[in-house]
């Protein structure tokens, strides 16, 4: 079904604004400290989750000023959907992980089956360890899973949320900021 734009553009002009940028670019400051401190010298191979961890993954790694290597690995469950369903492989590492320390970059743990689908992978590829940092976690007690993430930027209510990678109907990834939609 043909997107309406009208729409599109109404939701962004009716979101609730919960973070603006220079809010998330302070958590994303925080997380490449943390994760600077801890892993500076365990030349991790990191994995952006596509399509959601894109811009998270790029604004962090640019504060990891150390040696790593990157990939990414292609899952979605929402398909532009607001619920979640089933776990769909688009695209599997390429990299051996072998013996690596790996890092998983993605942009919300809501209820938090795609990151713990993507550890137990990494963890059967042989990774030496699997450490897993995301921008928000959405606190609700719908957890599919008993999953902590490892690196945290921030809290979030749970409300459908997009911007900074999020998306609503596969919009507004590129909202510079994070936003809930009205109501919801
Ligand atoms: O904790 P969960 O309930 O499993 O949800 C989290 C996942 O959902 C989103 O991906 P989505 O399936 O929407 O694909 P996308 O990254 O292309 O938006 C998000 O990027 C996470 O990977
Ligand atoms: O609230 C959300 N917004 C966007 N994508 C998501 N994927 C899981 N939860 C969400």
């Amino acid at each position: 079904m043909p997107v309406d734009l009208d729409h599109i553009k109404e939701v962004y002009a009716e979101a609730d604004c919960l973070y603006d940028d220079a809010e998330v670019e302070a958590a994303i400051d925080r997380m490449g400290q943390a994760i600077t401190a801890d892993l500076a010298n365990s030349n991790p191979l990191v994995f952006c989750i596509m399509n959601g961890g894109l811009v998270t993954s790029g604004k962090l790694l640019t504060k990891l000023n150390f040696p790593l290597q990157i990939d990414y690995i292609h899952a979605t469950r929402y398909r532009n959907e607001t619920r979640g369903g089933e776990l769909n492989w688009l695209v599997k590492p390429n990299t051996e992980m072998e013996d690596r320390n790996v890092l998983i970059i993605d942009d919300i743990l809501d209820e938090g089956h795609t990151l713990a689908a993507i550890v137990e992978y990494c963890q059967k590829a042989g990774a030496k360890s699997v450490i897993t940092a995301v921008l928000v976690e959405k606190k609700h007690d719908r957890k599919g899973v008993s999953l902590d993430a490892d690196y945290i930027g921030l809290q979030i209510e749970d409300r459908y949320i997009f911007g900074y990678g999020m998306d609503y109907k596969g919009y507004w990834r590129n909202a510079p900021g994070i936003y809930a939609l009205k109501g919801h």
